[in-house]
């Protein structure tokens, strides 16, 4: 039976969160077995695990979306029982998702204010939400403009609002879902400041991370998650990489790769002038100009927002260019449609997975042989193949590591990094000439993200051109053999892969030119 949590008049401050012994089974998969997780106030604890080891299923149960199968959590040592995430926030806890939830249109403070209640006006007024909202900010040197509107923000003022409003509703204790994977290296830095003073403020934090170096810079304390079970919890002091990377794999992980000089050829897309709307009809990519080659990785760095989908999207034929050309393989394709592109040799890795990859309520199988399903092997004389199809799919899950009970379980229970693992899989199965891969890796864990980099590497030799656009500035560098860095819809300068740092790097995504580094 659920009991509601403490009432928010009441409530004590969080000290202490302990699950203990939690399990919780889905068919064909035992999600979380018998997992412990401990967290402290003034603490940052850092949870570690492959895609689909459990973390988010832990988190929910947390946060009162689902109910665990058997196991305790205690808060300050009493039991409690979540039946929903309002009793959750009344509890203290507050949750940071990986996709903001705040509406564009609003300004900052009704943002804040949304779903509040005034306890003594009929009405609430928006002056006084703002003045506390500002001591918030004070407090944990938030910089917001309240009156701003949230269209005007950059992401990671966006990630600010949302963390205002989880503390404005009284959250002790806050769990971030991968709260770097959409801002730039300055921003990461600001939000560990942030971080730090919650911690010293004696909220217990909650951090989910894939990328190591962040969880070995921030956390006090790792819990380690691998197929569903704790198989550690280790104070964070002399760890390192590579020990968490083998405690979460349970293997040894090469963390860097050897990458033979480029052997380029022909050109094979050629990206002119080109000019993109928004979903609004404002320009967003403006008279972009690149030219990718055989045996070549471009990479695209850029901060979120900058144009990268746009120019994404029109590359995969799904958003219309309003000016410019593009050229694969010296046809001009810019009216082309997405399906006469794959004819044409071109694969593409989307951004919004969950919505352009992939079809949510087909299963593993189906969403393999999209696009494919009429040709051979999987098919002749439009008669299916079903042990060729199984066997390809079979054969792309042990590949790339896709965690699934079944082939014919559906995507949508999957969990998001093995959403990922399979797109990638069926994209590079098809051995493209060009690759168009946003975001490759993003939410994808340590292990498949070196067998993503090893594969997207294997194609750069046997002559695929690639585009790789990503935020991660360590596999922007790690694999491309340039990189193009956009800016407000316009390219502001191509520098060498090798040897570009992550400063300069990071300074030319928020506008600053090469030449105006020195
Ligand atoms: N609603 C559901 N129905 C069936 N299976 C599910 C459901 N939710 C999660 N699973 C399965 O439970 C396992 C754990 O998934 P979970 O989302 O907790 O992993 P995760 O560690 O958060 O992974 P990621 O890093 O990819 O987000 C996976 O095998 C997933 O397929």
């Amino acid at each position: 039976m659920s009991k509601k949590y403490y009432p928010a008049a009441v409530k004590q401050p969080i000290k202490q969160l302990q699950m203990i012994d939690i399990t919780k089974q889905f068919p064909g998969v035992l999600a979380n077995d018998h997992v412990n997780l401990e967290v402290r106030a003034g603490e940052i604890l850092a949870l570690l695990g492959e895609n689909g080891a459990g973390k988010s299923t832990l988190m929910k149960q947390l946060y009162g979306l689902y109910q665990p199968d058997s196991g305790r959590i205690l808060i300050n040592g009493k039991e409690c029982h979540f039946s929903s995430p309002t009793d959750v926030i009344h509890a203290g806890i507050g949750m940071i998702h990986q996709h903001f939830m705040l509406v564009s249109n609003l300004t900052v403070r009704e943002n804040v204010a949304l779903g509040l209640k005034s306890s003594r006006q009929p009405f609430l007024d928006l002056n006084i939400v703002e003045k506390k909202m500002m001591e918030i900010c004070d407090t944990y040197n938030l910089k917001l403009n309240p009156r701003a509107y949230i269209w005007q923000l950059s992401v990671g003022e966006q990630q600010r609002v949302e963390i205002v409003k989880t503390l404005y509703r009284g959250a002790d204790l806050l769990i971030l879902d991968e709260p770097t994977a959409v801002l730039t290296p300055q921003e990461v830095d600001e939000f560990f400041q942030i971080l730090r003073k919650m911690a010293q403020e004696k909220h217990l934090i909650i951090f989910i991370s894939h990328k190591l170096h962040e969880v070995l810079a921030i956390s006090d304390r790792v819990t380690i998650l691998r197929d569903g079970r704790s198989v550690g919890q280790r104070e964070n002091k002399n760890l390192t990489k590579a020990e968490l990377a083998q405690m979460m794999v349970g293997r040894p992980v090469v963390l860097q790769y050897e990458r033979a000089a480029p052997s380029v050829g022909d050109v094979k897309l050629k990206i002119e002038d080109v000019w993109v709307r928004n979903d609004w009809g404002e320009d967003q990519v403006k008279g972009v100009s690149l030219e990718i080659r055989s045996g070549e990785i471009l990479g695209l760095a850029g901060v979120s927002g900058n144009g990268q989908r746009e120019l994404a999207e029109a590359l995969a034929g799904l958003r219309k260019c309003s000016k410019g050309r593009i050229i694969i393989d010296s046809i001009e394709m810019t009216k082309a449609s997405p399906y006469e592109r794959i004819l044409a040799g071109q694969s593409y890795i989307p951004e919004e997975r969950n919505k352009e990859g992939i079809i949510r309520e087909f299963d593993i199988m189906e969403n393999f042989i999209l696009e494919d399903h009429d040709k051979i092997p999987y098919s002749k004389h439009w008669i299916l193949n079903f042990s060729n199809i199984a066997a390809a799919t079979q054969k792309a899950v042990d590949d790339f590591s896709v965690k699934t009970p079944t082939l014919s379980t559906k995507v949508k229970n999957l969990s998001g990094g093995n959403v990922q693992k399979l797109i990638l899989a069926r994209e590079l199965n098809r051995n493209p000439k060009i690759l168009i891969a946003a975001q490759p890796t993003r939410g994808v864990d340590i292990g498949a993200t070196e067998y993503i980099h090893r594969r997207l590497l294997k194609q750069r030799s046997e002559g695929t051109a690639t585009l790789l656009i990503s935020e991660d500035l360590d596999e922007i560098r790690a694999l491309s053999d340039r990189i193009a860095v956009i800016f407000e819809g316009r390219i502001i300068g191509i520098v060498d892969g090798p040897t570009a740092t992550a400063e300069k790097l990071g300074l030319m995504m928020a506008g600053v030119q090469e030449e105006e580094q020195k």
